[in-house]
Parts: structure tokens; sequence; C-alpha cells
């Protein structure tokens, strides 16, 4: 398919020309972070919010400039919060924490009732206390401070890589590990299942399956996925997801590849991204460690097969149908460059099409070698957005591609 016929929606690679992408401009949410909350909502610092802001339109600046369209999270909510029905499931899905108690939930129910779609839709991703929430007649309410929260704030919204994921012309919602982020879902899923732009797509997945994160799938080339799995995404949620993707019938091969369960390697996209059709941005110690097991499928899914594990570049070159992948190496060869630029998203660029990726520029190391490499590395400042522990690809989720065989 040629990019003037490219299909409205649909992934078939990590690199084909970027048309389409959903991002979250952070915002109030971020300014519910302190010092006592930080660790439990996955951030390691506390970021100073006006800027995170002018990075990130930074970042939306340049795939704008690239004749990526940009949708963003907010304006696509509060245009499906128009819609009664979404209206009434969102107001289910959030006054059913068990927490608020009868009579707060029926309080909310009726505040949330009363949003306009703009508000309802930025106080879905801000959060509410129970100072801004008003008076109660509940006993929850009454025993609550000041400002703890009637209902959560989401700050890592904005790492919309995670929360869904195209596979081909479908769509995964996905089903987030960590508590802090599970009613993530809850809005991208809204998203998918309402907005008019996408209530067609076909389904993949959904969050009460087996946990699975979109920073984890890495769809190495037409028909092929890899699948970290660790601290995050489960093997049951991989297996799921490969079941269903052969299902599907766009992918036929699945590689899972175990990774360490530490914050440094939290999803594979940690660890390595496509720059190019068959070349790597990945942290050296991984070049060898990774393995893989390979997964097919001769019945759609039905039963699987097995295989593995190997190493995941030999697997994954197989899986292809190249001789090699090329690896182009995190930091310098020492190991404190490598470890320090792995853990600011040094390998967590975005393709925008074959040989061309974004990145943060304070991995300096890692884009030259990258340039030198012949990869045109666009840098966007992180300081900032960083302290969620994220870069590029994670703040990002394409909904259409060029088919890899014309990017
Ligand atoms: N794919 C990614 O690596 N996403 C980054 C997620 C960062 C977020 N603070 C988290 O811990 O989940």
């Amino acid at each position: 398919m040629s990019a003037n016929d490219a299909p409205a929606f649909g992934v078939d690679s990590e690199v084909g020309r970027l048309r389409s992408v959903m991002l979250h401009r952070p915002g109030g949410e971020l300014r519910r972070l302190t010092p006592r909350n930080n660790g439990a909502l996955l951030f390691d610092g506390i970021p100073w919010v006006e800027r995170a802001q002018a990075e990130h339109d930074r970042f939306a600046g340049t795939l704008l400039e690239h004749g990526v369209e940009v949708l963003y999270v907010g304006a696509l909510l509060a245009e499906c919060l128009e819609l009664p029905e979404a209206r009434e499931a969102v107001s289910v899905s959030v006054t059913a924490d068990p927490r608020l108690g009868q009579t707060l939930g029926r309080e909310l129910a009726a505040y949330l009732a009363d949003l306009e779609p703009e508000r309802l839709a930025a106080v879905l991703v801000e959060g509410l206390t129970k100072e801004e929430f008003g008076t109660s007649g509940s006993l929850r309410h009454k025993m609550m401070r000041p400002t703890e929260f009637v209902i959560d704030p989401l700050p890592n919204m904005m790492f919309t890589r995670d929360s869904s994921v195209w596979i081909g012309d479908a769509v995964a919602v996905t089903s987030l590990a960590m508590p802090a982020r599970r009613r993530e879902t809850t809005l991208t899923g809204l998203i998918y299942h309402h907005h008019p732009r996408f209530a067609a797509v076909p389904k993949l997945y959904d969050p009460s399956l087996e946990h699975l994160e979109g920073g984890d799938v890495l769809a190495l080339a037409p028909g092929v996925l890899a699948v970290g799995v660790g601290e995050r995404t489960t093997p049951a949620g991989a297996e799921r997801l490969a079941r269903k993707a052969f299902e599907h019938g766009r992918i036929h091969t699945v590689l899972v590849v175990p990774i360490a369960q530490r914050r440094a390697t939290m999803h594979l996209d940690t660890v390595c991204t496509m720059v190019d059709r068959d070349r790597m941005v990945m942290y050296a110690p991984a070049e060898q460690r990774l393995e893989a097991y390979t997964l097919t499928s001769a019945d759609g899914g039905a039963s699987l097969s097995i295989k593995g594990p190997k190493r995941f570049l030999d697997a994954a070159a197989d899986a292809i149908g190249v001789d090699r992948i090329e690896i182009i190496h995190t930091g310098e060869r020492d190991v404190v460059t490598a470890e320090r630029e792995q853990w600011d998203d040094g390998n967590n660029t975005l393709a925008l099409a074959p040989g061309i990726a974004v990145a943060y520029e304070r991995n300096t190391v890692t884009n030259a070698r990258l340039e030198r490499a012949g990869i045109k590395v666009l840098t966007i400042p992180g300081s900032e957005l960083g302290s969620g522990r994220g870069g590029p690809r994670c703040m990002s989720c394409p909904s259409a591609r060029d088919a890899f065989a014309d990017a």
C-alpha cells in the first residue's frame, strides 16, 4: 500500500512512516505529585509542571513538523463524553471504587453528571480531592484529609504507549499492572469504544485480562511481535496476546522476551527500540543476554507451538527473515555511560520513518552513536518529562503508520 492509499488505521512495524499518534499533554495531574506520593505514583521526582508541558509541546511540535497527526487524549475524551452512554460508563467505573462507599459513591455520580464534557475529561485525569469535591453526608468523606483523593490522579497518562497498542488494523486496550495506572485503561478503553473515529476498530484485548503493557510490545516487522515479560507484562498476558493476535490473523510469530524485573527495565522498550527496518538501539548488556521464546500457531491461536529460548536477536532475525539485526548501543562501551543513558530513556526512541527517530537531547552519547550510524536524530528536551521515566516512545501511541513495505 502506498503512502497515498495508506490505511486510515494500522501499524505493522515500528518504523513505517508515522501518520497519526495519540499523545497526552501533561496537566494538573502532575501538580498532584508530592515527595510523599511520587514513589507510589511511579515518578522519580517532582516535575516542574510548566516546563514539562513546554517540553511536551516541543515533542508534539516535532511530530507536527514531520507531517504526523497528533491526537490528544483530553480532546478525544471530551468528545466521547458528549455521549450519554460514555458518561454513564465512566461514572459507573469511577464510582465502583469500594473505598468510596455507598453514600460518597452516589454523591460522586451526581457531581460528575453535572460537569461539562471538557471539565469531566480533566477531572478524570487530574483526580479530585475531598476539598475540591465539597460537602458530603458520608462517613468516608468526614474521615478523609482535605487533600486526600476522592478520584485518584493519573500522572502517568502521558505515557500513552502503555495503555493501548495497535496490532495491524486492531487495537489492544491493555491491562496495566501497577495500581497507580490501572484506571488509565478505563479512559483509553472509553476512547476506543465510544469515539466515532475508533468505534469500529477491532479490539484485541481488554483490561480485565492478564497484565500486558504496550511498552512491552514491539512490532518488529510485519507479522512479528516481540513481547517483553518482566515487571509489568506477565507470561500469561503475553500468551493471551499471542493467541488473540494469531486469531486475528495478521501476526505469524510472537517472540516472548524475559526482561529483568526492575524499574530500570520496566518495559522492553526501555531496553531496545527499532530505529530502522533492521536496526535497533539497545542497551549493550542486553545484546547477548536477552533471550526469546518463539510462539507460532498453525490453527489461528487455538494451540501454540513454543520453541526456545534462544538468543533474542537470532530469534528475531529468523522470524523477520533477515540475516541479522544491526545493533547500535546505548551510551558508550563503558558501563557507566551506558547505564546512565539507558536509565534516561536513551533507547526509548520514536521512529518517524526508517532511519529517523525522536530522542531526548540529554542522551548525547547515544544520539551521537545513532547519528554516526546514519540515523537522523530529532532531539527534544526531557529534563522534566523524564522524571516519570519514559521517553519519546513511551509518550506516544501510533495508530497509523505507512505499511513497512512502502515506508
Ligand atoms: N513504555 C514505558 O516504558 N513507559 C514509561 C512508563 C513510566 C511510568 N512512570 C511507569 O512507571 O509506568
